[in-house]
């Protein structure tokens, strides 16, 4: 990745409180294009809340997230709505397909929702699914498909938009390990090819070995990896 990519997402001193307890504390980052970025750290040091900080699915308590210029913290809820829809993609833990749509339709679902035609939304998701891998279960249903593929759906569907950042928690973690590891791979490297920067969270050091960036998260302080 070029040190001269220009920053996408910015946080700056960035503090969530839930109720008294503080989970994040005066975190600042940046995130570039096209930066696979990896947060790990113990259970309840905060990753999680940082991530749905980041990506403006939690308010702050506390300092400021820019994405594209805009404060995420001053924009009105459809705004929003718009932005993580159209300009963020999501990867949890196990994938969190809708159960009732094919593979095919759940990939198309952010088109559909940015108001694609759904034949053009349909043909572009079955080009993801074919560079994943996917050709053959694209008309099952989630139930009827491998954790595995599964993730993969779930890879398709978050980036099929090509989002500035995609925010992924833990996206392999319901997996064997050399499943995760060919799945990571496939992740990063469609990322990679389309420019989509990648905000990752993880407990596992193997995982975050594949970030260009590394930072580790204790107490709700972020720190960069060897710094601590
Ligand atoms: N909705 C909530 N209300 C109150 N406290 C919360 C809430 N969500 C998380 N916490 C607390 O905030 C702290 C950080 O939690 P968070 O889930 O961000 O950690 P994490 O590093 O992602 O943990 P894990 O690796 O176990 O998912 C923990 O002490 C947790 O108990």
């Amino acid at each position: 990745m070029s040190a001269q990519a220009p920053e996408v997402l910015v946080a700056s001193k960035v503090e969530l409180r839930y109720g008294a307890a503080v989970a994040v504390k005066e975190v600042s980052l940046s995130v570039r294009r096209g930066e696979v970025v990896a947060v790990t750290g113990q259970s309840g040091s905060g990753k999680s809340s940082l991530l749905y900080c980041l990506a403006g699915v939690l308010p702050v308590s506390a300092g400021e997230v820019w994405f594209e210029g805009n404060v995420l913290g001053e924009l009105d809820d459809e705004e929003l709505s718009a932005l993580r829809r159209e300009r963020f993609g999501f990867v949890f833990q196990y994938g969190e397909l809708l159960p009732e749509l094919t593979v095919e339709e759940n990939t198309a679902l952010p088109l559909r929702l940015a108001g694609q035609r759904k034949g053009e939304a349909l043909e572009l998701a079955g080009q993801v699914l074919g560079r994943l891998g996917l050709d053959s279960v694209r008309d099952r249903r989630p139930s009827q498909v491998s954790g595995g593929q599964s993730q993969r759906v779930a890879v398709a569907r978050a980036l099929i938009h090509k989002p500035a950042v995609v925010f992924a928690d833990e996206p392999t973690g319901s997996l064997d390990s050399a499943n995760a590891n060919t799945v990571l791979e496939e992740f990063l490297l469609l990322a990679k090819a389309q420019g989509t920067a990648v905000v990752l969270v993880t407990h596992d050091a193997a995982v975050a070995a594949r970030a260009d960036t590394r930072y580790v998260m204790a107490d709700g302080t972020l720190t960069p990896e060897g710094d601590q």
